[in-house]
């Protein structure tokens, strides 16, 4: 493609050589895996400067080089005053706008992303449309799957799966938009017709430097939206009204507006919830009619997700009914309040809860629906917000009868001074149990007829990372092994 093509949408630039014959045929930001006829991007990263890199990827031949400052190349070096968002838009005009030819809706938040995400995906699927989504566990693109390393993709790799979402016919792309990838301008280049707000606790403390820049980061989702060039598009901001945080959140947009809630007044509000241990029943109420909803997926929590899915939904074109029974046939969501069952006499429950409120949360419906006692595993990852850790651990003791921390990926810490941190002001038994899948054992060996093992903060994982090398583990199918061994010695 010419290299003048795709700088497009780019605003000033300037360019150390003539562009007229330039032509590029792919796009990098690191020079490890820049190919013959690229078109570098210098990135300033948390940890590094691409521009450092640049060099090297001249020699690994690429055609030209984006920079922020003047670098001495023989290959055209062409600068603007922001890599990041020239990044997002050389990107999407080299794949041809793709998110302008989706119906893409964003969802952003402390929790609940991934849930939504497969939420929504399932009513489109009901609705007999292709879809496709990007999130924490995977990408699926029209049902082909794949691996991923970030929840919110890079701004190449984004737009690379929206062009691939557009040529295998997908109409609708769910994703879920990470305040990392706010703040690193990852979908800087994306056009969404429906951005949803789930809602703001703490989390990622370690990465932004106060809970208000991370708010900031995440209302970046609201303040871009309507940024596409087609002034056509209609779009719309789904936000929770319960959230303390939802009037900022709606100041930051200026397009259309789509509340959900339980409490406040809402445009798409749930009445007369019932949570049982059989699942969740309300009355839904929207712009479009009422209907009442039942579910398998359990706690207050869940009937947040659900109004939220729906209204992105309604918005996507989706009849109540098709609502309803998606919502009533779900299979739930992999390592969401994931139960397993081995035919043993008490609960055990799979859950991704790694932040001080999905923990409460998860803990809260547990003990409503358990009539023993909750026997909690969990840990907190390295490398990550160390002030959750207290926090963490002081709701565990409070709403578990029995806890055993244990290790949740310590990456490159060590694993002492994370249980440290957890327990630091800790009134409570407790015990520590470094290795995992010892401490399930332990948790299966203490439980009862009708109590509930809780294992939080791995969910879908399927490694445990130590020191820089991840070995597979996951919690799912470990609790499942340890579940049959003990049945096999009784
Ligand atoms: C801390 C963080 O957010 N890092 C992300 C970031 O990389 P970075 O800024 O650290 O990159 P860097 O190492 O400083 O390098 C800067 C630039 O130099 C380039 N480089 C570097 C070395 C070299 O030899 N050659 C070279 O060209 C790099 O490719 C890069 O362009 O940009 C990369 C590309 O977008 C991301 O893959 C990477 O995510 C890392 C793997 C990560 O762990 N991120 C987590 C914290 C994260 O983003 N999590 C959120 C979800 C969190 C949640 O919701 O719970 C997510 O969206 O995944
Ligand atoms: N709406 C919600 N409010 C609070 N907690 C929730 C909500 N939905 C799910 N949870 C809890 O948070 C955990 C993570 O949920 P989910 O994976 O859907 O969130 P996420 O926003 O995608 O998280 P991540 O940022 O890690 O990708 C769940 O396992 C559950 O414990
Ligand atoms: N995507 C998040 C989830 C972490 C989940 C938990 N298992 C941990 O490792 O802390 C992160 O990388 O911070
Ligand atoms: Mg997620």
């Amino acid at each position: 493609m010419k290299l003048e093509k795709v700088l497009r949408f780019v605003p000033f630039y300037q360019s150390s050589r003539p562009l007229k014959n330039v032509n590029i045929t792919g796009l990098s930001m690191d020079s490890r895996s820049t190919s013959h006829g690229d078109l570098f991007i210098c990135l300033r990263g948390v940890n590094m400067d691409g521009h450092r890199f640049a060099a090297d990827a001249v020699k690994r031949g690429a055609a030209a080089v984006l920079a922020e400052v003047p670098l001495p190349l023989n290959v055209p070096v062409i600068l603007v005053n922001d890599t990041t968002r020239a990044a997002a838009m050389t990107a999407a005009a080299f794949y041809h706008n793709p998110s302008e030819d989706l119906h893409v809706t964003g969802i952003t938040g402390t929790n609940g992303k991934t849930s939504i995400s497969y939420l929504l995906y399932d009513i489109f699927q009901r609705m007999e449309k292709k879809a496709g989504l990007i999130g924490t566990i995977e990408v699926d693109i029209a049902g082909k799957r794949q691996p991923v390393k970030n929840t919110t993709p890079d701004a190449l790799t984004l737009q690379r799966y929206f062009s691939d979402m557009k040529r295998a016919g997908v109409e609708h792309a769910v994703m879920e938009v990470s305040s990392h990838a706010l703040d690193q301008g990852r979908v800087y280049g994306c056009d969404f017709n429906v951005a949803v707000f789930t809602n703001l606790t703490r989390d990622h403390l370690d990465y932004h430097d106060h809970f208000d820049d991370y708010l900031r980061a995440k209302s970046l989702l609201f303040a871009q939206l309507g940024n596409g060039y087609n002034k056509k598009r209609e779009r719309f901001a789904v936000i929770n009204i319960d959230s303390p945080s939802a009037s900022k959140f709606i100041r930051s947009t200026s397009q259309g507006l789509l509340t959900y809630g339980v409490k406040g007044r809402a445009d798409v509000q749930a009445r007369n919830c019932r949570l049982t241990e059989k699942g969740t029943f309300f009355r839904l109420e929207t712009p479009i009619g009422n209907m009442m909803i039942e579910s398998p997926l359990m706690g207050e929590f869940s009937i947040y997700n659900m109004l939220a899915a729906a209204s992105a939904a309604i918005l996507s074109g989706a009849s109540l009914e098709t609502i309803q029974q998606s919502f009533l046939h779900t299979k739930g969501i992999r390592g969401r309040f994931e139960s397993i069952r081995e035919g043993q006499p008490y609960g055990v429950v799979v859950d991704y809860a790694h932040t001080p409120d999905s923990l409460e949360n998860v803990l809260k419906t547990a003990t409503a629906v358990t009539s023993g006692k909750i026997i909690l595993v969990v840990g907190c990852g390295g490398d990550r917000d160390r002030s959750k850790r207290s926090v963490m651990g002081n709701i565990s003791v409070k709403y578990a009868d029995q806890v055993i921390f244990t290790n949740d990926n310590p990456r490159s810490e060590d694993p002492e001074q994370i249980f440290a941190d957890i327990t630091a002001d800790l009134k409570g038994n407790y015990h520590i149990v470094e290795d995992r899948r010892e401490a399930l054992r332990q948790a299966v060996v203490s439980a009862g007829k009708g109590d509930m093992i809780l294992i939080a903060g791995k969910g879908h994982e399927t490694y445990q990372e130590i020191k820089g090398v991840r070995y597979p583990f996951d919690d799912r199918e470990t609790a499942r092994e340890i579940i049959r061994e003990m049945k096999e010695h009784l």
